[in-house]
């Protein structure tokens, strides 16, 4: 099956600085890609610069081909029938991303006109119709309501109502959950992949909590200061994580059962994007680092089918294969 969306090396800095620093990723349709990390590590900016929403000062090299189309330099028409259309995003706090000054229904409206030439009765029964998709009780009132009238839960779902009105293939949820509640978030994320499931529609969830990408993607990259430190099958990196970093973000989640135990903080901070360490750029918090770790930034191997890691000493090492004698 032919990738969805295909990035290679995509490199982004500001004013000299490296935010992102090559990375290279296929999604497929219906995929739900995961993309965790610290705060700063990249994720966002990967797919503001996919679709062209970075500001000019950003620079931009690489290739971000979307059905075969490249993006990276693409002219703005290309891009603009692009955003909203076949790629739609979130973010993560819906009050300030709604315009506060027009009623919910008119702002999901709108986008119907602009993403699918809708209008009058037509927009407001898909409007409707969409309203209805998300969960969102009591629609036909609801579209009449202003954003301070709703609760945070509901002002996603009206996001996620908006970013659905253009049909797109590929939805970018960046830190969806981050500003509700725990029950709601647990809602929002079923939300999101039951439609991921009936529109065969690929999914990327940018989290810092792995936690949260665990439980709703097949597929997740590890990020760290503009580098994918290693890639894995969602269940296999939470069973058993190879990158330090990966070790480090897993041991900061609290228990789901059992007694309570101390989280473990990983120790130290993200160094500054304009001073990086010369090898590895986790060694200075790594407690598996040695001195071959600042002689260069660790190439991405292979360590089973699925799983890429760029660390000298993984802490999980493949189990042999057995052959049958
Ligand atoms: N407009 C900008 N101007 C200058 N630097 C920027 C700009 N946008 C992002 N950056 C820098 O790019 C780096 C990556 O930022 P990005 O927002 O992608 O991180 P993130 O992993 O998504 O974190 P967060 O969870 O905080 O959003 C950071 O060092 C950030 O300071």
């Amino acid at each position: 099956m032919a990738p969805l969306v295909s990035m290679r090396g995509l490199a982004v800095d500001f004013d000299g600085v490296p935010a992102l620093r090559g990375l290279s990723l296929d999604i497929h349709p219906g995929e739900a890609l995961g993309m965790v990390g610290e705060s700063g590590c990249g994720k966002s900016v990967t797919w503001l610069a996919a679709l062209g929403l970075l500001p000019a000062k950003a620079r931009i090299s690489g290739s971000v081909k979307l059905g075969g189309t490249e993006l990276v330099g693409a002219p703005t028409a290309t891009l603009e029938g692009v955003r909203g259309r076949k790629v739609a995003m979130i973010f993560q706090d819906p009050a300030s991303a709604l315009n506060p000054v027009h009623r919910v229904g008119k702002q999901v409206e709108e986008a119907l006109r602009l993403h699918r030439g809708l209008r009058g009765g037509a927009a407001r029964a898909e409007a409707r119709r969409l309203f209805d998709q998300v969960g969102i009780p009591d629609a036909g009132r609801r579209l009449d309501a202003w954003p301070h009238e709703l609760s945070g839960g509901q002002n996603q779902r009206v996001m996620i109502a908006m970013a659905l009105a253009g049909q797109p293939e590929l939805l970018v949820a960046d830190e969806p959950t981050t500003a509700l509640d725990v029950t709601i978030q647990a809602q929002i994320l079923e939300l999101l992949d039951a439609i991921r499931r009936e529109q065969n529609m690929a999914l990327v969830l940018i989290s810092h909590d792995l936690g949260v990408v665990a439980e709703t993607c097949d597929r997740v990259l590890v990020m760290y200061t503009g580098r994918v430190v290693e890639q894995a099958p969602a269940r296999a990196l939470f069973d058993a994580p190879a990158h330090p970093y990966a070790c480090g973000l897993l041991a900061a989640l609290p228990p789901l059962e059992g007694p309570r135990e101390r989280l473990v903080a990983i120790p130290g901070q993200v160094p500054d994007p304009a001073r990086m360490p010369p090898g590895c750029a986790f060694a200075p918090r790594c407690p598996q680092a040695g001195p071959d770790c600042d002689a260069g930034v660790p190439p991405s191997h292979v360590l089973e089918p699925g799983r890429v890691v760029a660390c000298l000493r993984p802490a999980y090492a493949p189990r042999p294969r057995e052959y049958a004698l």
